[in-house]
């Protein structure tokens, strides 16, 4: 028998969804709303334009400059991700869709036609994007008259295109001959060849020579923002530029724990920095203070002999923790911290880490002494791996998690200098970064891919008051129980090959002096 539901059962069905969907759409929209972005608008069009952004609310169109846009010029504005623009080519007196009149100040010219009934204006729309670097490049005249949004991928493309359809264009008076001999088909494709590298060239030279001084620059910056960044405590975590949900759940039995926010402060081909609200549990901390304490010793650093020295670059105290894996299936915390680790790193990128043959845990402490100490516990600016811009070395670093469990009362922040992303610690937070590209395996077996070039660079800035407590677990690729961190010397190399080398060697050569 079919039960007879109530009509009000039967609408709050049919409602609930769209209106659960409209709230989390709308939830999108505000958290997107807050995404500022910096957009340059381009008059590559032979009319004078006027920008406007256009009130969502009132549709009412506000002006961005006081004065028109020439044709050539360019202009800048500060706006947020979704807004929407109105790009209006200026026609003395014509109508906007708001019902003004439009086409910048108006001149006796625009007076006079008020008196005739106006047109509409020529206008063209676009929305602000999520993309870094975006550009408005308006071109046309009246029909043809638009704006289109360009970020640099975008623009990259065009600038290939054009060269690739010049190129075409110049070869078109002796195109290749389909019918003609082999010869005369690789002399076409060579002439393609040149025309293509020499249109190329010069951009990517540019590109290079960009990039070169751009390095420099941000190199020789870094060691004043550490200093302003890390002097300043008052200053602000830099804003995210997006934030999403880790959604886990424990392999060793199922449970999924509750989302965690996830903040990303800063991404590129070869790094990316986020951070990652209550990664650690209070219980997970207690377990790791309670097996470091007796560990506890000065923290070094590496020496340019391969070994290791004290250093006031490096202030802290510091205890390795081994792994007890066995420990997990009851329920272990410090096997249950560092298994998140990891699964967080496999699932935030394309690393595909191993778990086993990875460094030990690692509890670092700061002590603050007061603000006038000329000594205070830190670490400064260094990188945890390779940051040069090298090739990837099998079994060397390539992602870090430093997770705070104890906060300071003034300093001790986790700065990038050169990526300009300052990070306040809190209790519980994580901040992870990676430093290396997308990895490809050859069909030799070799991986390959690029390190960062300095992006995460980091330091622990100098503790002042109360104490710092993080746990730091250092990432390899390529390491397995078979060759584990250990096992590679420091220029990456396995200590196994090396031996195994030798010994051929010494085999070939023996007899000979
Ligand atoms: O103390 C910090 O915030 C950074 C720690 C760090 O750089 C590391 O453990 O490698
Ligand atoms: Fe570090």
């Amino acid at each position: 028998m079919r039960v007879q539901r109530p009509p009000t059962f039967f609408w709050t069905r049919r409602l609930a969804f769209p209106v659960v969907f409209g709230f989390f759409c709308l939830l999108l929209l505000a958290q997107a709303k807050d995404v500022k972005r910096k957009i340059r608008v381009r008059n590559s069009s032979p009319s004078l334009l006027t920008v406007y952004w256009v009130n969502p609310n009132t549709k009412e169109y506000i002006q961005q400059y006081e004065d028109d846009l020439f044709p050539g010029a360019s202009n800048n504005i500060n706006s947020f991700v979704t807004h929407e623009f109105a790009v209006v080519e200026v026609i003395n007196g014509c109508l906007l869709a708001d019902g003004r009149r439009g086409g910048g100040k108006l001149s006796a010219k625009h007076l006079k036609s008020k008196k005739k009934s106006p047109t509409l204006c020529n206008e063209s729309r676009f929305v602000v994007g999520e993309g870094d670097d975006q550009v408005i490049l308006v071109t046309g005249k009246g029909e043809d008259f638009k704006a289109v949004l360009l970020d640099s991928f975008a623009r990259s493309t065009i600038s290939i295109g054009s060269t690739v359809d010049s190129c075409l264009d110049a070869l078109s008076e002796s195109p290749a001959d389909t019918c003609g001999d082999q010869e005369s088909q690789v002399a076409y494709a060579d002439k393609v060849k040149e025309c293509l590298t020499n249109g190329l060239m010069g951009t990517l030279q540019g590109l290079n020579d960009d990039l070169r001084d751009e390095k420099k620059i941000r190199k020789a910056m870094a060691p004043l923002i550490e200093d302003y960044t890390c002097g300043n405590d008052n200053l602000n975590q830099t804003e995210p530029m997006k934030t999403t949900d880790w959604r886990y759940s424990r392999p060793s039995d199922g449970t999924k724990e509750k989302p965690r926010k996830v903040e990303i402060m800063f991404s590129n081909h070869a790094a990316e920095i986020h951070v990652i609200q209550d990664f650690i549990t209070p219980e997970e901390c207690q377990a790791i203070e309670e097996v470091s304490k007796p560990l506890m010793h000065r923290a070094s650093v590496a020496s340019e002999d391969g070994g290791s020295k004290f250093s006031p670059n490096r202030k802290a105290m510091q205890a390795g923790i081994k792994v007890d894996w066995a420990k997990e299936v009851n329920g272990d915390h410090i096997a249950r911290l560092s298994r998140r680790v990891f699964d967080y790193t496999n699932d935030h990128s394309d690393l595909n880490l191993n778990i086993d043959g990875q460094e030990d845990i690692m509890a670092i402490h700061y002590f603050g002494r007061g603000k006038n100490d000329t000594e205070p516990d830190r670490y400064m600016p260094h990188c945890d791996g390779d940051c040069e811009g090298d090739e990837f070395r099998t079994g060397t670093r390539v992602a870090t998690m430093v997770i705070y469990c104890t906060v300071p009362t003034a300093g001790g922040a986790t700065n990038f200098a050169q990526s300009n992303i300052h990070v306040k610690p809190k209790v519980g937070s994580a901040t992870w970064f990676k430093y290396v590209s997308s990895l490809d395996t050859l069909p030799n077996g070799d991986v390959v891919g690029v390190m960062d070039s300095g992006f995460t660079q980091h330091s622990g800035c100098p503790v002042l008051e109360g104490e710092k407590k993080i746990v730091t677990q250092w990432m390899r690729k390529g390491v397995s129980s078979d060759e584990p961190w250990n096992s590679f010397n420091t220029m990456g190399v396995s200590k196994k090959k090396v031996a195994k080398l030798l010994e051929s060697n010494d085999k070939e050569n023996e007899g000979w002096w």
